[in-house]
């Protein structure tokens, strides 16, 4: 799939935000094995701790559906940010457990800017199942 298209997905995930707090609305698009797209926006919460971003929302959807971890091609995630959104650290731990190391990632903003990326470069040296002795999924 064009990552302009993918993107384009994240841009209408974004739209379901419910960010009554930060006001910060930011969505995701996840590329299934196939070729299906899955959506998630920021969820947030009066507790604040409890909110939930649009990236970890997106793949926790994906794998509910029943699709496979590991099995995952490409995230798109778009906020109105200056330039390219960073996704947060935990999010990255929880694209590191989900997704292949080298699956690309899309960074973007509303203004059309678009990053490039793969999780092995966002997360370097990441803690993971082989730490515990297991394999990835
Ligand atoms: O990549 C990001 C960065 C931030 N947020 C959310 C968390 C919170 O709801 C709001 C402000 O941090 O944006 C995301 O969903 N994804
Ligand atoms: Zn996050």
């Amino acid at each position: 799939m064009d990552p302009m298209l993918l993107m384009q997905e994240a841009v209408k995930a974004r739209l379901k935000a419910y960010v009554p707090y930060s006001g910060f609305s930011v969505g995701a698009a996840l590329l299934d094995a196939d070729g299906k797209v899955h959506y998630g926006c920021n969820i947030e919460n009066a507790a604040y701790g409890p909110s939930n971003c649009a990236e970890r929302t997106a793949l926790f959807s994906a794998v509910a559906q029943g699709q496979k971890p590991g099995s995952f091609k490409a995230l798109a995630v778009v906020g109105d940010t200056e330039g390219p959104i960073s996704p947060c650290g935990v999010c990255r731990q929880v694209i590191a457990e989900l997704c292949p190391p080298d699956m690309p990632v899309y960074l973007g903003n509303l203004k059309g800017d678009m990053q490039e990326t793969t999780l092995a470069e966002l997360l370097p040296g990441a803690f993971g199942p082989s730490d515990l002795g297991k394999e990835r999924p």
